[in-house]
């Protein structure tokens, strides 16, 4: 079964339209984008269309690649004070002479709609998840939709980022599953990944997982944005030789990709719904 993350994250905006129409709430979300790193530019726009298809209000903060830490973090505070302002979005990766942990530190943890601030992710692994990274939260979606069940389940998270593989293993763990998370300095990983009833990969090499790494009838997530030596974009996962072998498998493109934006509106809603409790946030 090919999980088909393009057509189920239509489906999420669709039912979000009507979510927001009917709930009387106005989120807005605020994306901050330093420099003109092509990718991310790319990105921050297909946030800004989905933006536009389900009725979030939608601004953006443009800073020059040169721009410090201090710049960037005035362009945050200038948000967290602004009551318009529901979610902001900073895109990573910042240029290397911005303090990356400082700004995330910096967001506001009711506006966090990407849930990388530290409060964020002590509420995700004390198991009372808010606002949750959205490609994790996104894959969970798309385990939940196609009827995938985690408890019990040995899950092998590979990669241990802060945006992916941290927090996924976080979350199927709050799944019950039993999870495994492998890294760089991990020992006989392909004896791991074999173990496998679901394998999350999410470390940017192309087409590092194959067939004989996974095991039979596993279920194949693949996070990877990699592209090949000819330039076309692919997972992390060579998936001619990995589909034939497992359940329910991710394609790149079409797959983690699209849930990522479609989740990213959940949480702008969420955190809207939140201010629209407690007002005084
Ligand atoms: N602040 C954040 N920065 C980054 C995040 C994030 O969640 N928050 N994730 C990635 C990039 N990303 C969103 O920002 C993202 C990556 C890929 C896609 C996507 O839909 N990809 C398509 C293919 C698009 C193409 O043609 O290249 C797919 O997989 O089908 C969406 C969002 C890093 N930065």
């Amino acid at each position: 079964m090919i999980l088909n993350g393009k057509t189920l994250s239509e489906k999420r905006l669709n039912l979000l339209k009507e979510e927001i129409e009917e709930s009387g709430i106005h989120p807005s979300l605020a994306t901050v984008l330093v420099g003109e790193d092509p990718a991310s530019q790319m990105y921050v726009r297909m946030k800004h269309k989905a933006c536009e298809k389900v009725g979030i209000t939608s601004v953006r903060a443009e800073l020059p690649a040169e721009a410090t830490t201090a710049e960037v973090l005035a362009t945050v505070q200038k948000l967290n004070d602004d009551p318009d302002v529901s979610g902001i979005l900073v895109q990573l990766p910042l240029p290397p002479q911005v303090d990356t942990q400082a700004v995330i530190d910096a967001v506001s943890p009711e506006k966090d709609v990407d849930g990388f601030h530290p409060v964020s992710i002590g509420r995700l692994y004390s198991g009372h998840p808010e606002l949750v990274p959205c490609t994790p939260q996104g894959i969970m979606t798309m385990l939940a939709e196609y009827g995938i069940e985690i408890a019990g389940k040995n899950a092998v998270v590979v990669g241990r980022s802060v945006d992916v593989g941290r927090p996924m293993a976080a979350l199927l763990l709050n799944a019950d599953a039993t999870v495994t998370i492998c890294h760089s300095r991990t020992r006989d990983l392909t004896r791991i990944m074999q173990q496998a009833d679901i394998l999350v990969s999410g470390i940017g090499k192309a087409r590092f997982v194959t067939g004989e790494m996974v095991k039979e009838g596993a279920v194949v997530i693949d996070v990877g944005i990699n592209h090949d030596e000819n330039g076309k974009l692919c997972g992390d996962v060579d998936f001619d030789s990995v589909v034939g072998k497992a359940s329910a498998i991710t394609p790149v493109p079409g797959g983690v990709g699209p849930m990522t934006i479609a989740t990213l509106m959940e949480n702008t809603l969420k955190a809207a719904r939140a201010r629209s409790c407690n007002p005084a946030q």
